[in-house]
């Protein structure tokens, strides 16, 4: 592709060149033996043309432009922003402007919005949980159509992130920034509470009892946001998938599995360590429980890690943060994380020349090199494993390893449909009714059992409605 669109610049601005430079010795050939100003003039001439032929050349040479819409703020948005000025500085045929459209929901919203006119980006970033949503909306030329041309070689990839983007067969989007939900801990409050600092917990029972040890007058240890990731990702802990279907994958989801015995034990421990004032309920904006942590107001938390970088940043050596894995019930003995975050998406809206050029984009993000800088900066682990040798990104695992967990994780996950994590159309709205559950289980509005049933029941509607309208 890059060798499509490089050859029809480069062809272009060749001939033009070669025109110039026969016009050139032409009018020199012209001047002959006239003297110093006559050589002037043929200069002056010279010169003349040269402009004409540098703006002729500018003109030809016009980049192709595309848009990049994305979900980044604060350290992400600084990295991408980087990532879009280097590119264009490296590859002037293509301009890319990155975009900030607000968080995951509310730039898939203006997306929908923007449907049926141009007004949309080339390129588009879209959390892992819009992934069928985009592909049935038939809005997008799957990676895998440039994958396929260019023979571009996946198999540096992590399997565990393309297992997740691996949709009817294909790739439909190149992974971009991975993630997934880790245990934040403050090791100095841990070796106060007489825990081990070295030895986070790792299961449901573990995490409650070092909760209660870390609470304090009535003030807890911890603090869980209401998001509905978390329930998502602790249902994969235990091995456990979240619609029928096979997590949507075999076939398509027609209903929830949210109430399943999975659920209903993360709910029921969630709610009771709230319930002991254990754990706080700070509402569903994980910068909330981000600030208290930091803060040193509660000493563990769970969160992505995505806010990693931003975490060790705002400790600012306050505390040593720790981090661990995502704890899971003691008798669940398989299971692990699914891939969060988001991936790149081309819009087939849009000129074939932009396709591709968002193609060239794409390839260069996924570079080794742009990988690591992006996991440094961040906290997103490397989509391709070649990242691991950028010294960049081994330095910084020296300096904070906390960085390492997530890619222990990570490779430490089962393969099997739960943790390939579910898919379905109606998953950004299923999220929410999700959320609305667990505050209604956690303010005491309804048994965890009930709430789950509820929401399971609203959701498995709206996949009926969804798959009438896809058929
Ligand atoms: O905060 P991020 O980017 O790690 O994403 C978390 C979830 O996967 C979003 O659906």
């Amino acid at each position: 592709m890059k060798r499509f669109i490089l050859g029809r610049l480069r062809f272009r601005r060749g001939m033009i060149l070669v025109l110039a430079m026969f016009m050139v010795v032409l009018l020199a050939g012209c001047g002959g033996n006239s003297g110093a100003s006559s050589n002037t003039e043929a200069n002056k001439t010279s010169s003349n043309n040269a402009e004409t032929s540098d703006k002729a050349v500018s003109a030809a040479a016009a980049p192709v432009k595309i848009t990049w819409w994305h979900s980044m703020s604060g350290a992400g948005e600084k990295a991408i922003n980087k990532i879009a000025t280097d590119f264009n500085a490296s590859h002037p045929e293509i301009q890319v402007e990155a975009i900030y459209q607000g968080k995951y929901d509310e730039s898939l919203n203006k997306l929908k919005a923007s449907l049926g006119s141009d007004s949309g980006p080339d390129l588009m970033q879209v959390y892992e949980i819009g992934s069928k949503f985009m592909i049935d909306s038939k809005m997008i030329t799957p990676v895998q159509k440039f994958i396929d041309e260019d023979k571009f070689d996946l198999s540096s990839l992590e399997p565990n992130i393309t297992r997740y983007y691996t949709i009817g067969g294909q790739l439909n989007a190149m992974p971009f920034n991975t993630s997934n939900p880790i245990l934040y801990y403050n090791k100095d409050a841990f070796k106060a509470a007489g825990l081990d600092p070295e030895n986070p917990p790792k299961t449901f029972e573990e995490f409650e009892a070092a909760a209660k040890a870390l609470s304090k007058n009535g003030k807890p240890g911890a603090a869980i946001a209401i998001y509905g990731w978390f329930m998502e990702q602790l249902f994969a802990n235990q091995n456990a998938e979240y619609v029928n279907g096979g997590n949507g994958r075999d076939t398509a989801a027609t209903e929830s599995l949210l109430a399943s015995d999975a659920g209903v034990k993360t709910l029921e421990w969630w709610k009771k360590m709230v319930d002991e004032k254990a754990v706080a309920n700070l509402g569903r904006d994980t910068d909330d429980t981000d600030s208290a942590f930091a803060a040193g107001q509660v000493a563990m938390t769970l969160n992505s890690t995505a806010a990693l970088r931003k975490m060790v940043d705002a400790v600012g050596g306050k505390f040593q943060v720790g981090t661990g894995f995502l704890p899971r019930p003691a008798d669940a003995k398989e299971g692990g994380v699914v891939v969060g975050g988001a991936s790149l998406y081309i819009m087939n809206n849009k000129p074939e020349e932009q396709q591709k050029a968002a193609w060239e984009f794409i390839k260069y993000v996924a570079s080794p090199e742009v990988q690591a800088e992006w996991s440094v900066s961040t906290g997103y682990f490397p989509i391709t494993k070649a990242a691991y040798d950028q010294k960049v990104l081994k330095d910084n695992m020296v300096k904070y390893p906390q960085f390492q967990t997530a890619i222990d994780q990570l490779h430490a996950s089962s393969a099997s449909n739960a943790t390939s994590g579910a898919v379905m159309g109606v998953f950004p709205e299923a999220r929410q009714i999700v959320e609305g559950a667990i505050e209604e289980a956690l303010n005491g509005q309804k048994q965890p059992k009930k709430a789950l049933q509820d929401a399971a029941a609203q959701i498995t509607d709206k996949l009926k409605q969804y798959n009438e309208t896809v058929k």
